[in-house]
């Protein structure tokens, strides 16, 4: 087909899409800001007619203060029909069932006709791990980027990947270009179309997914596998790849691949022997061997993360004045059970906290305040309930590592 005439087809396309959008609730832009194998994905806006009939979409574009989305438009009529069949219809369950967590790009709702699917997805307009990397490595002209800011952004992932697992989903395409980037610098975990249900535990997979470069070895060798592992691998490759800018194995042939996985990582000098130790610790040739979620969490090199996270949130929420009594009502109150001062502090974090008491906890500086404290709670993964009761719980973890509880003491919330 000639030039002029695709274009026009496909003008003519993008109008219909418009209009479907409009007919579902949303604005679409002409911005596009991805495209798969087959889908187009857009920034649109939501509608304040759409929000008042979608909870979701109200209540997560509320706290994010814009009303713009990601639309996905998958044109199932140009798709193989095991994809409308098979792969789609897993993406979208699969991200239902994810639904919600703070490092998991979220999907509010789905809308189709004949020819085409559309998916209204949380944005997360920074681009992607990928292009992070090389961007922040061209700037630092030093491949890579800072340890403290790997460990930052693995915790989340690890966060997210956690979340999935428990949710029973596998992503099994776990890679930097499936990683994205908030504008508040989160990450979002996206690209489900090769997800599955994790299924009875110990339950085997065999379909061939993913990217080579990021593949675990079982499934390289055809052999049957267990899709949790198989994305411990590839959180591995992440990891080494946020901190040299490189990809530990890179040839084009699963042979080639396999010899160097054998062989194992090698890593620039100055890398710390910490975070080589958790890369090693993740790829594992045998699967079992791999390191759980758990144990990633709670590796040496990862514990500066926590102990971050619980200083911004000890440093960076301050309580309003105290107003005995007056609780401030959040959209999200739970009846909580407010019982005990808190006692014990989380079993997993217990070494390092052990100095965190109420006098210690109050010696850190508290900075001017820069946010509310709901979005510096939701920044580290914390969820807030109420603001102005002292002593009292008012708030969770949301990471699924992390079972802990947030407590007001006078002038600074603790984590226990
Ligand atoms: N929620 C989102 N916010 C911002 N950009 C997004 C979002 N979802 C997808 N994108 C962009 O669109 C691109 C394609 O999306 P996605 O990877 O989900 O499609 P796909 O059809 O599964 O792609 P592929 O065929 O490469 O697997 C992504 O690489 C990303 O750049």
């Amino acid at each position: 087909m000639k030039a002029a005439g695709r274009k026009k087809l496909d003008q003519r396309a993008f109008l219909e899409q418009v209009h479907e959008c409009r007919d579902n609730g949303y604005l679409l832009s002409s911005k596009k800001i991805g495209s798969g194998a087959f889908s187009k994905v857009y920034l649109a806006y939501a509608t304040q007619e759409r929000m008042r009939h979608n909870s979701k979409l109200a209540s997560d574009l509320r706290g994010k203060r814009h009303t713009m989305v990601a639309i996905k438009i998958v044109s199932t009529a140009e798709a193989p029909a095991e994809f409308s069949r098979k792969f789609l219809p897993r993406e979208i369950s699969s991200l239902n069932a994810t639904y919600k967590h703070l490092n998991v790009v979220q999907l509010y709702e789905t809308f189709a006709n004949s020819r085409r699917t559309y998916l209204v997805l949380e944005l997360a307009a920074h681009g992607d791990l990928l292009e992070h990397i090389n961007a922040t490595s061209a700037h630092r002209r030093c491949p890579g980027l800072e340890e403290e800011e790997a460990r930052r952004l693995l915790w989340q992932l690890v966060s997210a990947v956690a979340h999935c697992h428990n949710s029973g989903i596998v992503h099994r395409d776990l890679k930097c270009e499936n990683i994205l980037l908030d504008d508040r610098g989160c990450l979002k975990l996206s690209d489900f179309g090769f997800a599955n249900r994790s299924g009875l535990k110990n339950s085997l997979l065999s379909t061939f997914c993913g990217s080579v470069a990021y593949t675990a070895p079982e499934i390289l060798m055809s052999k049957k596998y267990n899709g949790e592992q198989a994305d411990l691998w590839s959180l591995g490759v992440i990891l080494y790849a946020m901190v040299t800018g490189k990809l530990p194995f890179k040839e084009c042939q699963p042979h080639g691949m396999l010899y160097l996985m054998r062989r194992g990582p090698t890593f620039r000098p100055g890398l710390s022997p910490e975070c080589q130790d958790l890369i090693r610790g993740l790829l594992q040739l045998r699967p079992r061997a791999r390191l759980a979620l758990q144990q990633v969490a709670t590796h040496h090199w990862m514990l500066p993360a926590a102990h971050a996270l619980f200083c911004t949130t000890l440093c960076a929420i301050p309580e309003k004045p105290e107003k005995p009594q007056l609780q401030t009502s959040l959209d999200n109150v739970e009846p909580s059970a407010d019982s005990d001062p808190p006692r014990s502090l989380l079993q997993l974090w217990r070494p390092q906290l052990q100095g965190t008491s109420h006098e210690s906890a109050s010696s850190l500086t508290p900075e001017p305040p820069r946010a509310c404290p709901r979005q510096v709670a939701d920044s580290a993964g914390l969820q807030l309930w109420r603001t102005e009761t002292a002593g009292r719980r008012v708030g969770r973890s949301r990471h699924p590592l992390l079972l802990c509880s947030i407590w007001s003491v006078p002038g600074h919330y603790l984590v226990s």
